[in-house]
Parts: structure tokens; sequence; C-alpha cells
């Protein structure tokens, strides 16, 4: 065991214990408020450009398993715990996180007063923040972060390179990859969908050679005004077959429909987030990670309507436009981590493609 420290921009400084690698990062500090589910939080493609700290005290109790991988390669920057566990007990536990985290090359820090972090992170603001060895002076740390600009190219980093498939016998979908996380693939493979997920930067007219039946916009990493080209894409792409977004995929299309996004002070982030439907009235709990939200101010330009929002501060969480199918949601429908309350929304984007087929053939006997 060896003395790392992580250091907030604004200078604070908790010195903890290593683990994981021993790399230095840099990075934007988020805090994650979910009670279990580090896995998938860990390997979930948003987090990439941030490292994040976990509010629950213990993490690592049930070690690392093969199914809960939101992606193979994960992209976040570093974990800040209260306690790891070193022995973890679960019948599906392969590995130790520590071992995990070493293996990935992602840095870890315990015996951080994550209550305080997470305070000071909720008082100010998410906030820049390195995880390094102790004998670095934090004044150069501070001058290092100040004049670095963080990354805006997450999702370039984290898409697919190249177009796959993945087969069924059931609808097609055409599934754009910002930083898709495993769990939205694996809702269209239990509904037998035939899955085509294709690049970030994938044009509308190549999507529209797939003759998809319907188009899901995944979630992703960054600031979505970071991928301009995906906006227009987006808006060439609303109108023909139905879409579904997730995330940034819903930011993406309320950017594509003239609305604006701002960034959130501390974001939404974990498997306890209180969601209201403004049509049924009733509330779901739903699974989050986003530190960007669709302006409300901004929807009364556009023909979108706002159909859910967030129970803890009254922001957007669901859209619907008013002449086109399109709609979609801030939070993850998927969960993984977090609750099912929301996976019916998958149900309800397949049904709107049987209606959109049946639409169409009626209008062809007109
Ligand atoms: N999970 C996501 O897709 C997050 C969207 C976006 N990167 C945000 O932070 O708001």
């Amino acid at each position: 065991m060896y003395m790392k420290q992580l250091v907030l921009e604004d200078g604070t400084v908790f010195v903890g214990k290593g683990f994981g690698s021993d790399r230095e990062s840099f990075g934007e500090i988020v805090f994650n408020t979910g009670m279990t589910g580090y896995q998938e939080v860990i390997s979930d493609p948003s987090y990439c450009g941030q490292m994040v700290t976990f509010t629950y005290p213990l993490v690592g109790n049930y070690g690392i398993n093969r199914d809960d991988f939101e992606t193979v390669d994960p992209a976040i920057l570093g974990v800040v715990v209260k306690e790891h566990c070193k022995h973890p007990s679960n019948f599906r536990n392969e590995e130790t996180l520590d071992e995990f985290l070493k293996a990935k090359r992602i840095p870890g820090i315990s015996g951080v007063d994550t209550r305080k972090l997470t305070k000071i992170i909720r008082k100010h603001g998410t906030m820049k923040a390195m995880i390094t060895s102790t004998d670095r002076p934090v004044e150069q740390l501070v001058d290092f972060m100040r004049n670095t600009p963080l990354a805006t190219d997450q999702v370039k980093q984290v898409s697919t390179v190249k177009p796959y498939v993945v087969p069924g016998r059931g609808y097609r979908i055409v599934l754009i990859d910002y930083g898709m996380k495993h769990g939205i693939l694996r809702e269209f493979t239990k509904r037998s969908c035939h899955v085509t997920v294709v690049p970030y930067n994938t044009s509308a007219e190549e999507i529209e050679r797939l003759r998809p039946d319907g188009i899901m916009l995944s979630n992703g990493p960054g600031d979505p005004k970071d991928v301009p080209e995906a906006i227009q894409t987006v808006r060439k792409l609303m109108g023909h077959v139905p879409i579904f977004g997730i995330c940034l995929g819903h930011q993406l299309i309320a950017l594509a429909s003239g609305a604006d996004t701002v960034k959130m002070k501390f974001g939404h982030r974990g498997g306890n987030q209180p969601v209201k439907d403004l049509r049924t009235n009733s509330t779901a709990i739903t699974s989050q990670n986003h530190g960007y939200a669709v302006d409300r101010d901004s929807l009364e330009s556009t023909q979108l309507s706002l159909t859910q929002i967030s129970l803890n501060d009254g922001t957007v969480e669901g859209l619907e436009h008013q002449s086109v199918n399109v709609f979609s949601v801030q939070y993850h429908p998927e969960s993984s981590p977090g609750p099912e309350d929301t996976s019916s929304l998958f149900d309800e984007f397949l049904t709107r493609i049987t209606e959109s087929h049946k639409e169409a053939k009626e209008a062809l006997h007109v």
C-alpha cells in the first residue's frame, strides 16, 4: 500500500491510499450516488474524461464479474472511494476491483472522506482534479490544472471505429454509437432486433442506405455541443423513421430541434433519481449519468414537448417531438446499474415502429 493524493482545482488535497493503477490522472471529478453497481459505472463510456467518487462508502465488496460490463475497455479516468474491499465475496466474483483497475490502467485512491468531497463538489460544482503520488507539490499541480483545458473529443475516443451487426430476426435498428452502453444493445437483442451499430460520424445518407425500421441515438460522454456533425446528422434523419434518444442522444435531438443545452452545476449520477412523467402523473426511479441538461426555457421556441422532469431539481428528463416520430429521455431506461422501472420505453419504441409501418401501408392504399 502506498500513499496517493487527490488534488482539486481549488487547492483542496485529500491524502489516501493508492490502489489500482499507479498512473497519474487528470480530469473532471464527479460523484455517483448509487449504492451498488460500481462495475457498470466504472465501465460506462459516458465517464470518459472524468473520475468518479462514490458516495456509498464501501466499494468492491462483490468483486468484478464477467456479466456486468457496459464496455470492454473502460474510459473512466479514476476511482475515488472511502473504503475498497480487498476480499470480495460473491458467487459471480472473478477478480478484485484492485486487480481489474490495475489491468485496465485506471488509478484508484481509497481512504478519502468522500462525504466531504461530495459536499465540496455540490457547493462549488464539478471541478478539475488530479490523482497522483504524494511527492508532487500541490501548487504545481493546481497551476497545471488551471492552465490545462479538459478534453473535448471524448465521443471520438469511445465510439466504435467501424460498423458491426448484432443479428436478429425482428426490426432493423441502426444504433448510433456515441459511447454506447452495452445495456442498450442488450435491450434490443432481448427483443430480437437486428441491430447495426455505426460510428458517431456516420452520415445520414449512409444510415438511410441501411434501411432501418428505427434509429437509436445512444448515450455518450462530454458536451453535446462538442459533436456538431452529429447534431446535423440527427436533424437530417428526423422525420423519416422513428427515433429514440437516450442521454447524449436526447441532448442531440434537443439541439437538432433548435433547443439549447446547459452544463449543470454537479449533474445527476446514480441509480436513485426520481423522475415524474407529466402525462401520467406517475413517478419512476431512474438510473442517471449526466452533467448537461436540456434548457427548459429554450423548449418554447421549438416543436418539442416536455414529457418528464426530475423531481430533484425540475430539469428536463423527457421530450417528444410534436410533428415527427421522435422521443427521448435524459435518464437510462436500460438501467445497468439501477432500477428497471422504465425499460418499457424500448417496447414503446418498437410499438412506434409497428405503427409507423401501418401508417405507411395505409397511405399507400389511399
Ligand atoms: N450518459 C450520457 O449520455 C451523458 C450525456 C452527456 N455527456 C452529459 O454529461 O450530460
